[in-house]
């Protein structure tokens, strides 16, 4: 496996009976890089995931992580023992895993106010997710793989998790990966991003040369772009016409040429997987 990749995943599929959850999916995450999976309802996001966490054996191909690599996985449920308090958690987690840092992992119950001692059953939702963090935070993974992290998360949660989990990254040098389908929360938080539509990857790569490779043009209406380049979307509002584009050419007036957002490049691409698949 190359140096400085956190995971490397070749021709990687898998079949629930007659049908593919994922198929032919080949990517490589650089380390130290915040990644975000996107895809609609269904696209295989969570399949992925048990996969790179060595939970769900594929059909076909292989996901390979450095020979050093420790992954931690918080699943979309985090899944609890109920009469467990979440000290008892993280004494479990000290026993499970070979290395461990308690004090990290006492910090963040603190940090979010989880009282340590009441059974885990009875804790809220919320609370519940930020033991299944903290239990991971602990294992000092090269590697966190959440699936679906924020959603039993109020937004103000939502954005003290993302700003912490920032921070573990930057403090320990470790790898993220994590699902959503709310594209507006990755803006600023995601540097890598990969896009799964109906089992299949639709695009992989560094957040800013995807979008230094994408631009959005327009001008009068007309059915064909102004320049050159791969049409991702197109749409044709009264008089005017909207084309985002792979590609950066420069443009003559009355035409005008912006950058992609994440999003408009992210909801592009799905919409325009959907258009291909039907
Ligand atoms: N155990 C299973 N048996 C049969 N089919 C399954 C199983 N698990 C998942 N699937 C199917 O595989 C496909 C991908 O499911 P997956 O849960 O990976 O998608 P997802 O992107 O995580 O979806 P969501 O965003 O809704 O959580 C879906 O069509 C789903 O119905």
């Amino acid at each position: 496996m190359t140096d400085g990749l956190a995971l490397a995943a070749r021709g990687l599929g898998k079949r629930y009976r007659s049908t593919w959850a994922l198929r032919d999916c080949s990517f490589e995450l650089p380390a130290g890089r915040v990644a975000a999976l996107v895809g609609t309802n269904g696209a295989g996001k969570t399949t992925l995931l048990t996969m790179i966490a060595g939970l769900l054996q594929p059909t076909d191909g292989e996901v390979r992580l450095p020979a050093t690599g420790r992954v931690a996985f918080v699943a979309q449920d985090k899944p609890l023992y109920r009469n467990f308090t979440p000290l008892d958690m993280l004494r479990l987690g000290a026993k499970l895993n070979r290395e461990w840092d308690q004090v990290r992992a006492l910090d963040w119950l603190a940090r979010f106010d989880v009282p340590p001692g009441r059974p885990c059953g009875r804790l809220s939702g919320g609370q519940q997710a930020q033991v299944a963090f903290a239990v991971a935070i602990g294992s000092r993974p090269s590697l966190l793989v959440l699936d679906e992290p924020l959603s039993d998360l109020d937004p103000l949660a939502r954005r003290d998790v993302v700003n912490e989990l920032l921070t573990e990254v930057a403090d320990t040098g470790m790898t993220m990966l994590m699902s959503t389908h709310v594209v507006a929360e990755l803006s600023g938080v995601a540097d890598h991003l990969l896009l799964l539509a109906d089992g299949a990857l639709l695009m992989s790569g560094d957040v800013d040369d995807l979008l230094a490779e994408h631009r959005v043009y327009t001008g009068p209406r007309s059915l064909q772009p102004p320049v050159p380049g791969e049409v991702v979307q197109a749409s044709h509002a009264g008089g005017q016409s909207t084309f985002l584009l792979c590609g950066d050419v420069a443009v003559d007036e009355p035409w005008t040429v912006r950058p992609a957002t994440l999003e408009e490049l992210v909801l592009a691409k799905l919409s325009a997987g959907w258009t291909v698949a039907a």
